[in-house]
Protein backbone atom coordinates (compact mmCIF):
# COMPACT_ATOMS: atom_id res chain seq x y z
CA UNK A 1 0.00 0.00 0.00
CA UNK A 2 1.28 3.52 -0.96
CA UNK A 3 2.48 5.60 1.58
CA UNK A 4 2.41 9.27 -1.08
CA UNK A 5 -0.48 11.29 0.75
CA UNK A 6 -0.90 13.03 -2.97
CA UNK A 7 -2.12 10.51 -4.55
CA UNK A 8 -5.41 11.21 -6.13
CA UNK A 9 -7.84 9.56 -3.93
CA UNK A 10 -6.10 11.36 -1.17
CA UNK A 11 -6.01 14.79 -3.29
CA UNK A 12 -10.05 15.04 -2.54
CA UNK A 13 -9.57 14.63 1.22
CA UNK A 14 -6.37 17.38 0.56
CA UNK A 15 -9.35 19.17 -1.23
CA UNK A 16 -11.53 19.36 1.62
CA UNK A 17 -9.13 19.96 4.38
CA UNK A 18 -8.31 23.34 2.72
CA UNK A 19 -12.39 24.39 2.14
CA UNK A 20 -12.33 24.20 6.26
CA UNK A 21 -9.35 25.39 6.96
CA UNK A 22 -10.62 28.85 4.63
CA UNK A 23 -14.12 28.48 6.26
CA UNK A 24 -12.10 28.41 10.07
CA UNK A 25 -10.21 31.10 9.11
CA UNK A 26 -13.10 33.52 8.32
CA UNK A 27 -14.64 35.28 11.46
CA UNK A 28 -17.47 36.71 9.50
CA UNK A 29 -18.54 32.89 7.99
CA UNK A 30 -18.19 31.44 11.49
CA UNK A 31 -20.27 34.70 12.89
CA UNK A 32 -22.79 33.75 10.40
CA UNK A 33 -22.72 30.04 11.58
CA UNK A 34 -23.55 31.11 15.04
CA UNK A 35 -26.36 33.30 14.15
CA UNK A 36 -28.35 30.39 11.87
CA UNK A 37 -27.77 28.24 14.68
CA UNK A 38 -29.92 30.79 17.26
CA UNK A 39 -31.90 31.01 14.71
CA UNK A 40 -32.84 27.60 14.46
CA UNK A 41 -32.89 27.16 18.28
CA UNK A 42 -35.58 30.35 18.19
CA UNK A 43 -37.40 28.64 15.47
CA UNK A 44 -38.27 25.87 17.68
CA UNK A 45 -38.75 27.28 21.35
CA UNK A 46 -41.47 29.63 19.75
CA UNK A 47 -43.14 26.48 18.77
CA UNK A 48 -42.54 26.32 15.07
CA UNK A 49 -40.37 23.97 12.32
CA UNK A 50 -38.15 23.92 10.03
CA UNK A 51 -38.34 22.59 6.16
CA UNK A 52 -35.10 21.52 4.28
CA UNK A 53 -34.99 21.21 0.92
CA UNK A 54 -32.06 20.75 -2.26
CA UNK A 55 -31.44 18.56 -5.35
CA UNK A 56 -29.10 15.32 -5.77
CA UNK A 57 -26.59 15.69 -3.27
CA UNK A 58 -28.13 17.84 -0.86
CA UNK A 59 -31.24 16.48 -1.55
CA UNK A 60 -29.06 13.39 0.73
CA UNK A 61 -28.85 16.22 2.75
CA UNK A 62 -31.84 17.56 3.26
CA UNK A 63 -33.23 13.80 4.67
CA UNK A 64 -30.10 13.41 6.71
CA UNK A 65 -30.28 16.79 8.45
CA UNK A 66 -34.22 16.01 9.11
CA UNK A 67 -33.70 12.82 10.19
CA UNK A 68 -31.45 13.63 12.74
CA UNK A 69 -33.90 16.67 14.36
CA UNK A 70 -37.02 13.81 14.37
CA UNK A 71 -35.11 11.17 15.58
CA UNK A 72 -32.20 11.94 17.81
CA UNK A 73 -28.60 13.59 17.46
CA UNK A 74 -26.16 12.80 20.48
CA UNK A 75 -28.40 11.72 23.03
CA UNK A 76 -32.22 10.94 23.95
CA UNK A 77 -34.97 14.06 23.87
CA UNK A 78 -37.93 14.62 22.67
CA UNK A 79 -38.51 15.04 18.91
CA UNK A 80 -38.24 18.16 16.95
CA UNK A 81 -40.22 18.75 14.03
CA UNK A 82 -38.49 18.72 10.73
CA UNK A 83 -39.41 18.14 6.88
CA UNK A 84 -37.23 17.01 4.29
CA UNK A 85 -39.10 18.67 1.34
CA UNK A 86 -37.08 15.78 -0.83
CA UNK A 87 -38.68 12.66 0.32
CA UNK A 88 -42.32 11.77 -0.96
CA UNK A 89 -42.04 10.35 -4.31
CA UNK A 90 -46.05 11.02 -5.21
CA UNK A 91 -45.87 14.57 -4.10
CA UNK A 92 -42.74 15.46 -6.06
CA UNK A 93 -43.82 13.80 -8.89
CA UNK A 94 -47.25 15.15 -9.13
CA UNK A 95 -45.80 18.63 -8.62
CA UNK A 96 -43.31 18.05 -11.31
CA UNK A 97 -45.70 16.66 -13.90
CA UNK A 98 -48.50 19.41 -12.85
CA UNK A 99 -46.77 22.21 -12.68
CA UNK A 100 -43.29 21.32 -13.74
CA UNK A 101 -39.80 20.70 -11.53
CA UNK A 102 -39.11 24.46 -10.63
CA UNK A 103 -42.53 24.21 -8.42
CA UNK A 104 -41.62 20.87 -6.49
CA UNK A 105 -40.61 22.68 -3.07
CA UNK A 106 -42.61 25.97 -3.72
CA UNK A 107 -45.65 24.45 -3.68
CA UNK A 108 -44.94 22.13 -0.18
CA UNK A 109 -43.68 25.39 1.51
CA UNK A 110 -47.25 26.45 0.80
CA UNK A 111 -49.35 23.67 1.64
CA UNK A 112 -47.10 23.07 4.39
CA UNK A 113 -44.82 25.85 5.45
CA UNK A 114 -46.28 28.16 8.37
CA UNK A 115 -45.67 31.93 9.56
CA UNK A 116 -42.35 31.60 12.16
CA UNK A 117 -41.05 28.26 10.25
CA UNK A 118 -37.39 28.67 9.06
CA UNK A 119 -36.29 27.51 5.24
CA UNK A 120 -32.97 25.94 4.97
CA UNK A 121 -31.86 26.16 1.40
CA UNK A 122 -29.03 23.55 0.27
CA UNK A 123 -27.94 24.75 -3.30
CA UNK A 124 -24.15 24.46 -4.41
CA UNK A 125 -24.60 26.68 -7.33
CA UNK A 126 -26.58 29.11 -5.51
CA UNK A 127 -28.79 28.79 -8.84
CA UNK A 128 -31.31 25.32 -8.71
CA UNK A 129 -34.99 27.34 -9.78
CA UNK A 130 -36.72 25.17 -7.66
CA UNK A 131 -34.80 26.20 -4.71
CA UNK A 132 -35.28 29.81 -5.40
CA UNK A 133 -38.65 29.32 -6.25
CA UNK A 134 -39.54 27.95 -3.04
CA UNK A 135 -37.90 31.34 -1.47
CA UNK A 136 -40.22 33.00 -2.89
CA UNK A 137 -43.10 30.66 -1.21
CA UNK A 138 -41.25 31.53 2.04
CA UNK A 139 -42.14 34.83 1.71
CA UNK A 140 -45.51 34.71 1.07
CA UNK A 141 -45.88 32.80 4.64
CA UNK A 142 -43.62 35.35 6.63
CA UNK A 143 -40.34 31.80 6.95
CA UNK A 144 -37.18 33.10 6.79
CA UNK A 145 -34.73 31.34 4.83
CA UNK A 146 -30.98 30.08 5.76
CA UNK A 147 -29.18 29.59 2.53
CA UNK A 148 -26.16 26.72 2.49
CA UNK A 149 -24.48 27.21 -0.51
CA UNK A 150 -20.79 27.89 -2.31
CA UNK A 151 -18.27 30.79 -2.97
CA UNK A 152 -20.14 32.34 -5.86
CA UNK A 153 -23.45 32.21 -3.42
CA UNK A 154 -25.71 32.83 -7.43
CA UNK A 155 -28.85 34.08 -6.86
CA UNK A 156 -29.37 32.51 -3.56
CA UNK A 157 -27.41 34.49 -1.33
CA UNK A 158 -29.06 37.62 -2.04
CA UNK A 159 -32.64 36.26 -1.31
CA UNK A 160 -31.84 34.19 1.94
CA UNK A 161 -31.77 36.14 5.37
CA UNK A 162 -28.71 34.23 6.30
CA UNK A 163 -26.54 32.71 4.25
CA UNK A 164 -23.24 30.27 4.28
CA UNK A 165 -21.01 31.10 1.02
CA UNK A 166 -18.55 27.80 1.46
CA UNK A 167 -15.38 29.15 -0.01
CA UNK A 168 -14.90 26.45 -2.91
CA UNK A 169 -16.52 26.50 -6.01
CA UNK A 170 -16.49 22.70 -6.21
CA UNK A 171 -19.74 20.91 -5.97
CA UNK A 172 -18.48 17.74 -3.93
CA UNK A 173 -16.15 20.32 -1.55
CA UNK A 174 -19.17 22.36 -0.87
CA UNK A 175 -21.70 19.45 -0.22
CA UNK A 176 -18.63 18.17 2.53
CA UNK A 177 -18.45 21.15 4.05
CA UNK A 178 -22.34 21.37 4.04
CA UNK A 179 -22.90 18.13 5.83
CA UNK A 180 -20.46 19.53 8.44
CA UNK A 181 -22.38 22.41 8.99
CA UNK A 182 -25.31 20.37 8.97
CA UNK A 183 -24.32 18.07 11.81
CA UNK A 184 -22.83 21.20 14.04
CA UNK A 185 -26.26 22.40 13.89
CA UNK A 186 -27.92 19.40 15.18
CA UNK A 187 -25.29 19.22 18.24
CA UNK A 188 -25.86 22.91 18.84
CA UNK A 189 -29.92 22.82 18.20
CA UNK A 190 -30.12 19.60 20.54
CA UNK A 191 -27.65 21.04 23.21
CA UNK A 192 -29.48 24.44 23.49
CA UNK A 193 -32.64 23.11 23.90
CA UNK A 194 -32.42 19.66 26.24
CA UNK A 195 -29.16 20.73 27.79
CA UNK A 196 -28.66 24.38 28.41
CA UNK A 197 -26.71 25.45 30.55
CA UNK A 198 -27.49 25.99 34.43
CA UNK A 199 -27.66 29.43 34.63
O1 LIG B 1 -24.19 15.34 -5.50
C1 LIG B 1 -23.88 15.83 -6.56
C2 LIG B 1 -22.45 16.18 -6.85
O2 LIG B 1 -21.60 15.90 -5.78
C3 LIG B 1 -24.90 16.12 -7.61
O3 LIG B 1 -25.94 15.16 -7.54
C4 LIG B 1 -25.51 17.53 -7.41
O4 LIG B 1 -26.12 17.59 -6.16
C5 LIG B 1 -26.53 17.84 -8.51
O5 LIG B 1 -25.84 18.04 -9.73
C6 LIG B 1 -27.41 19.05 -8.21
O6 LIG B 1 -28.40 19.18 -9.20
C7 LIG B 1 -26.65 20.36 -8.07
O7 LIG B 1 -27.56 21.38 -7.70
P1 LIG B 1 -27.12 22.66 -6.88
O8 LIG B 1 -26.28 22.20 -5.72
O9 LIG B 1 -26.36 23.56 -7.82
O10 LIG B 1 -28.41 23.31 -6.43
ZN1 LIG C 1 -25.47 12.59 10.36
Amino acid sequence: MSGNSSNGLSLHMQESLQVFQAFLGDAALNAELQAIGELCVQTYQRGNKILIAGNGGSAADAQHFAGELVSRFYFDRPPLSAIALTTDSSILTAIGNDYGYKEVFARQVLANGCAGDLFIAISTSGNSENILHAIEACRQKDIKVVGLTGQSGGKLKALSDHCLCVPSASTPRIQECHLVIEHALCAHIEQRIFRPEPV
